[in-house]
């Protein structure tokens, strides 16, 4: 059974998650959980070094055990990593968890924002392979979702409220 007052966030890296699951959990007075932090706090590692050590596939291995273990949270935001979508395994446990809402962002506008950014190993590599990630992602991403919003040229707040009103109506 989908558990309705939690809400799931997913979508590329740089499309807000993290920043808009914060926000939206302070406002409608949820807890928020960020799966990306929780693995760092499991670990007592950061992200690159998990990649570093363990290979990606060392990483996927554990962002699905924590997505599991979810299963009985109520009243939360999870804001998933952008790479979620990525084992088929996931898709079914992320719907079990909640209303799903796909942020969705341009390459362009991602690459504004995650200019400078080293945290993401993913992202350090040539442009070709970020374009092609994304675009291989993106009919994903629309398929886990029960809505998706776009981020582009939106603040942080207006998304907030966007998902705000979605799942009120
Ligand atoms: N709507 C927005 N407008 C402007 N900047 C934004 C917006 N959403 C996010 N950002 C900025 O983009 C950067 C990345 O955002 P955030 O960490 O929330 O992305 P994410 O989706 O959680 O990425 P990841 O998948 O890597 O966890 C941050 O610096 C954040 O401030
Ligand atoms: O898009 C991805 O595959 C990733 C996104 C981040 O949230 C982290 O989960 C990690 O850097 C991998
Ligand atoms: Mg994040």
């Amino acid at each position: 059974m989908q558990h309705m007052n939690n809400i799931v966030l997913i979508g590329f890296m740089g499309s807000g998650k993290s920043s808009v699951g914060k926000l939206l959990a302070e406002q409608t007075h949820r807890t928020y959980i960020d799966l990306d932090q929780k693995i760092e706090e499991d670990t007592g590692d950061t992200i690159p070094n998990i990649f570093k050590n363990e290979g990606e596939e060392g990483f996927r291995k554990r962002e699905t055990e924590v997505l599991r273990a979810l299963s009985s949270r109520e009243g939360t935001v999870i804001s998933t990593g952008g790479g979620i979508v990525e084992r088929k395994e996931n898709h079914d446990v992320l719907k079990e968890h909640g209303p799903v809402i796909y942020l969705h962002a341009s390459f362009e506008e991602i690459s504004a924002r995650l200019e400078d950014d080293e945290s993401r190993p993913l992202w350090s590599k040539p442009e070709v392979e970020r374009k092609n990630l994304l675009e291989k992602r993106l009919p994903v991403y629309k398929e886990c979702a029960d809505e998706l919003v776009n981020t582009d040229h939106k603040s942080i707040n207006d998304v907030v409220n966007e998902i705000e009103s979605l799942i009120k109506s």
